[in-house]
C-alpha cells in the first residue's frame, strides 16, 4: 500500500495550463461572485448526473455550492471552469477541496475530486480527460499528489464500492414518480401505514448542533471514525464548517437549508451522539405533478454507545451501537421528514449495516465506487456481500461520505 508515482516536486509540474480546442478557453470560477455561482448552477441543473432512467437529475442548490466549494482551505485556482471563447458560456466544469484523508493509519494530504460536468451538447469531445488532467496539474503545482473521488459508473481499480439504499418517508409521491412499485398482494394504504414515522423525533436530549458544542461533538467523532479504515481527519474549523455549515447556513430557511446536524446531550451536558444529514434534492424529468423529488442524505454521525468496549466487533459492543444508532438515524429520518424530504438515502458505508434492515432502508440499483489516485491500497469493504447484496451483518470499513 502506498503512492503509485515516485515522489515529484511542483516546479517538476507545468506552470502552462493544458492545451483546449481553440473554441474553448480556461476559467477559474470566483464562487464568492454570485453571478458564477449561478453559471455552475445553471451548467450543472441542466446537464449533471442522471439516474439510469433519465427519471430524475440532481439539483445541486446555490446554497449547495456555498458550502461544498468552500471549506477551509478552499483555493479559487481549484474551481475550474471551461467557457466557449466566442460567448462566454459555461459549458464544463470540475473542482477540488483540499482534505486530509487516512488510509489505514497512513494520512495523506489529498484533495476530493467532485461536480466533474461536461455539458450535454459537449458529450464524447474528450473534454472530461482534459478537465482532469487541467485540474491535478493544478493540484499538484500545490505539492498535493493524492485525492478521493467517486462515480457511480466503474472506473479502473476502485478502493471499495457501497450500495445506494433508500428509506422511503413519502410513500405515495415516491410511488406517483415511479421510484417505488406497488407490491403484489399489497395495497397502497398498507405501504403508506408501513412507512408512517411519529411526528417528531423520540431521542432524549436530542437537539440541533450549536457553535459551543464543537469542542464535544469534534472529539466524540474523531473518536469515533477510528474504527474505520479510509476516513477524513477533520480539524476543528473542517468540522465547524461541514456540520454548522457557517453563517449562511445557521441562519438559513427551510428552502435554503442544506446541512442539519444533531447532537444528543445526556443529563450531565455531555455529548454522547452526533448526525447529520444533508438536503440534494433531485429534478424529476417526466412528471407533469411533481416537479422536485425532495431527498436527505445520511452524512457522518459519531455514538459513544461502544466506545467503552475495545473491540467493535464485540457482540455486546454490536447490540449497544446497533440499538442506539437505530434510535438515532430513526430521528433522522423523522426530522427529515419533517423538513419535506420525501426519501432518505444512506449508502453501506459507516455502520449502517447496524440500522438499514431495522429503519426500512430498502437495497437500491445504484452502486457507489470510491477511487484513490495515486495511491495503492487493499480493498477496503463497502458494507456489500459479495453477491452485491447488503447484509446486515456485514459492516464496512469506509468512513468517508462524499456529497
Ligand atoms: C445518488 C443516489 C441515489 C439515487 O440515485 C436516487 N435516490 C432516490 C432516487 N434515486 C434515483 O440513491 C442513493 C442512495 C445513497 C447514496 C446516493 O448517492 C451518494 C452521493 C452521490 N454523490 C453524487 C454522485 C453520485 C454518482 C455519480 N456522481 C455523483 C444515492
Amino acid at each position: 500500500e502506498g503512492p503509485i508515482d515516485r515522489k515529484k516536486t511542483p516546479d517538476e509540474i507545468s506552470s502552462e495550463p493544458f492545451p483546449l480546442l481553440a473554441e474553448f478557453e480556461w476559467c477559474t470560477m470566483d464562487v464568492n461572485d454570485k453571478s458564477q455561482v449561478e453559471d455552475i448552477f445553471v451548467l450543472l441543473n441542466e446537464n449533471y448526473v442522471e439516474d439510469r432512467d433519465a427519471s430524475f437529475r440532481f439539483k445541486y442548490t446555490r446554497e449547495f455550492f456555498n458550502w461544498s466549494l468552500k471549506p477551509p482551505g478552499w483555493k479559487k485556482d481549484w474551481h475550474v471552469g471551461v467557457r466557449v471563447r466566442s460567448t462566454g458560456k459555461l459549458v464544463a466544469f470540475i473542482s477540488a477541496i483540499p482534505v486530509n484523508l487516512s488510509v489505514r493509519g497512513n494520512v495523506i494530504k489529498s484533495v476530493e475530486i467532485n461536480f466533474l460536468c461536461v455539458h450535454k451538447q459537449l458529450r464524447g469531445k474528450r473534454l472530461a480527460p482534459v478537465l482532469i488532467k487541467e485540474i491535478t496539474r493544478r493540484v499538484n503545482k500545490c505539492d498535493i499528489w493524492f485525492a478521493l473521488y467517486t462515480s457511480g459508473t466503474v472506473l479502473p481499480s476502485p478502493v471499495s464500492v457501497c450500495r445506494y439504499t433508500h428509506r422511503p418517508l413519502n410513500w405515495n409521491k415516491l410511488l406517483d414518480v415511479g421510484f417505488v412499485q406497488l407490491p403484489p398482494g399489497a395495497s397502497k394504504p398498507q405501504m403508506v401505514a408501513n412507512y408512517t414515522l411519529p411526528k417528531g423525533p423520540t431521542t432524549k436530549g436530542l437537539r440541533p448542533l450549536k457553535p459551543e458544542d464543537v469542542e464535544q461533538a469534534h472529539s466524540l467523532f474523531e473518536k469515533y471514525q477510528r474504527r474505520f479504515d479510509l476516513v477524513q481527519e477533520f480539524s476543528k474549523e473542517e468540522f465547524s464548517h461541514w456540520f454548522l455549515g457557517g453563517s449562511e447556513q445557521m441562519h438559513a430557511t427551510p428552502d435554503t437549508k442544506v446541512i442539519y446536524s444533531y447532537v444528543v446531550e445526556n443529563e450531565h451536558g455531555k455529548i454522547t451522539d452526533f448526525f447529520s444529514f444533508y438536503s440534494l434534492p433531485f429534478t424529476i424529468l417526466n412528471n407533469s405533478v411533481h416537479k422536485e423529488l425532495g431527498i436527505g442524505y445520511l452524512f457522518y454521525y459519531a455514538s459513544d454507545a461502544d466506545l467503552i468496549y475495545n473491540n467493535r466487533f464485540d457482540p455486546k459492543a454490536t447490540s449497544a451501537l446497533k440499538e442506539r444508532l437505530s434510535q438515532l438515524i430513526n430521528d433522522a429520518c423523522i426530522l427529515a421528514r419533517n423538513a419535506k424530504m420525501d426519501v432518505f438515502n444512506a449508502l453501506t458505508s459507516q455502520d449502517n449495516a447496524l440500522f438499514l434492515e431495522k429503519l426500512k432502508f430498502g437495497p437500491g440499483d445504484g452502486f457507489l465506487n470510491f477511487y484513490l489516485f495515486n495511491y495503492r491500497a487493499f480493498p477496503i469493504t463497502g458494507g456489500i456481500q459479495d453477491d452485491q447484496d447488503y447484509d446486515v451483518k456485514k459492516r464496512s470499513n469506509v468512513g468517508v461520505v462524499m456529497l
